[in-house]
């Protein structure tokens, strides 16, 4: 059994963050475990409150996983508090963690902002030098490069200037984009495609969350980052094109598609 670790923030109405993770992970046939960095109060329509846990408790849970469990992957999410991102990378090196993911979360599809400007500061200095991979949707890549993105073009001098600038490879996810939901990755020296035609689906809420858990568990399985990638898209898309419609507001994807017919 190949074990993928999440570490996020919890989302009560169950589209995104830990809850999209181990679904999705669970999904793949993996063991999921969670170290949870924040509780949020949000469903569909917003994001209404978060409690941010204690460094010394994400430290704690850390602890406990990879003191029991070592993860052959992980994948990091929401990290909302300032000195979060160094306490988690510390452990990281610490028990030398592989295979590791980040999604740089800051705004939710709602609009909400879900790390500080501290925490972000912290997030480039110290998770994404030891992630094996970065997943930044445009906005996201906007930030991180410093670059205005349109267009596949925007999209590799982006992810380069990232990947040059952080040492890690980055996928550049194209759900912002207008008419195409293309993403793009940076591997070593080279650029990927992973076209894909915009599904006409309002119900968003946890692509992100999910194609990074998604990546996380192919890479403990083995694949390379390339093939983990192509996976995980066609995961997230088959999971977006199910169409599943809940709640008032952008809603959550079906991560468990192969049953839609058993009622
Ligand atoms: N309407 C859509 N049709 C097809 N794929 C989509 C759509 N929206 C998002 N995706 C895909 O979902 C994944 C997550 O992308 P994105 O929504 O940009 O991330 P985030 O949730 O971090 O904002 C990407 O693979 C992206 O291409
Ligand atoms: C706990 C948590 N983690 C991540 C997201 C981002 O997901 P999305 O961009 O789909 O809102 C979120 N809304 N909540």
């Amino acid at each position: 059994m190949k074990t993928v670790l999440t570490i996020a923030g919890s989302d009560c109405s169950g589209g995104a963050g830990i809850q999209a993770d181990i679904k999705t992970i669970t999904m793949h046939y993996c063991y999921a475990m969670s170290v949870i960095t924040a509780l949020t109060a949000q469903n569909t329509t917003g994001v209404y409150g978060i409690e941010q846990t204690s460094d010394e408790f994400i430290a704690n849970q850390l602890d406990c996983v990879f003191t029991d469990i070592f993860p052959d992957a992980v994948k990091i999410g929401m990290v909302y508090g300032n000195n979060s991102a160094k306490v988690i990378a510390d452990k990281l090196s610490f028990y030398k963690a592989k295979n590791i993911v980040t999604d740089p979360v800051m705004v939710s599809t709602s609009g909400s902002r879900l790390i500080s400007e501290q925490g972000l500061e912290n997030l480039k200095k110290y998770l994404l030098p030891i992630s094996a991979l970065a997943t930044p949707n445009v906005p996201e890549a906007e930030i991180l490069s410093g670059i205005n993105i349109k267009n596949l073009q925007d999209m590799q001098n982006a992810a380069k200037i990232i990947s040059d600038k952080y040492g890690c490879a980055v996928l550049c996810k194209g759900g912002h984009l207008e008419d195409c939901s293309d993403d793009l990755l940076y591997f070593d020296g080279e650029f990927y495609t992973y076209p894909s035609v915009r599904i006409d689906n309002p119900n968003t809420h946890g692509t992100g969350c999910t194609l990074s858990s998604a990546i996380a568990s192919n890479l403990a399985k083995g694949f390379e980052i390339p093939q983990a990638v192509e996976n995980a898209k066609a995961y997230v898309t088959r999971a977006i094109g199910v169409k599943l419609d809940l709640g008032k507001g952008r809603g959550p994807l079906m991560h468990n598609y192969i049953l839609q017919n058993f009622k």
